[in-house]
């Protein structure tokens, strides 16, 4: 189906035989942008792996629509910073799909990644290394990866955790400009507020500690869609 860009067919999702979601059915639309909501450990994270392709199904379907190209941005605790590169490497990175890995960058392609660090605002910080970048820097530095990348599917982990308010605002100025440009976000986020002022469609995980009885009994989990779009 064209307008589709994630389709789950009852499925499960979980670690080995462990299950944290059971049954989900569901449609995110192409050019949706959506909030994935839910308690601590209601498989958030574990949904976004799932849709990434890292995590197989344990059973069920989880399917990306052809020929759609998917930029996944986990959460920054699960990131080696310790790794010896430049910023300018990591924002690089983004195009290794379309170059490959020791693929050589075009003068076009140097040109993107220098828009992309301005785009952030981390016009000085091509040379720095990334060990050197604040929390909030280096999450500057994650989306101009992800800007380059140029996905039509893009998945994010819990952007603005522990990130200051300004780099929230330029973060999220970039998503309302992929949402505008027609390409499909996901993000995961704890803050009901921000999720409910700027994200049309929310997807609130219900997780197995926390199944409505009724969904409980059925041996289903709850994946609840709810309105949501500015207040
Ligand atoms: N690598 C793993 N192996 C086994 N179980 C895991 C693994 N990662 C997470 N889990 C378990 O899966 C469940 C869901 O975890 P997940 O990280 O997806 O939740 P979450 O909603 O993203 O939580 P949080 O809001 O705390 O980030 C939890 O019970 C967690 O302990």
């Amino acid at each position: 189906m064209p307008d589709r860009a994630v389709t789950f067919a009852d499925l499960s999702l979980g670690y080995g035989h462990q299950a944290v979601l059971t049954g989900l059915d569901h449609v995110v639309r192409r050019g949706s942008l959506t909030a994935v909501v839910g308690a601590n450990g209601s498989g958030k994270s574990t949904l976004m792996r799932t849709i990434a392709g890292i995590l197989r199904p344990i059973a069920g379907r989880c399917a990306i629509g052809p020929n759609l190209r998917l930029a996944y941005l986990p959460q920054q605790s699960e990131l080696d910073r310790s790794f010896p590169a430049r910023t300018i490497d990591l924002v690089g990175l983004g195009l290794w799909p379309r170059r490959g890995l020791i693929g050589r960058h075009r003068a076009g392609d140097r040109r993107a990644v220098r828009a992309a660090l301005a785009a952030v605002g981390l016009e000085g910080f091509a040379n720095i290394p990334l060990d050197r970048l604040s929390g909030g820097q280096m999450q500057r530095a994650l989306f101009a990866r992800v800007l380059v990348q140029d996905a039509d599917l893009i998945l994010l982990d819990e952007p603005f955790n522990a990130i200051d308010s300004q780099t929230v605002a330029v973060l999220l100025g970039l998503i309302r400009h992929w949402h505008a440009e027609g390409r499909t976000i996901m993000t995961v986020l704890h803050d009901l507020d921000l999720a409910q002022s700027h994200f049309p469609e929310i997807l609130r995980l219900t997780g197995i500690a926390e199944a409505e009885p009724a969904a409980a009994h059925r041996g289903r989990q709850v994946l609840r869609l709810a309105a949501g779009g500015p207040a």
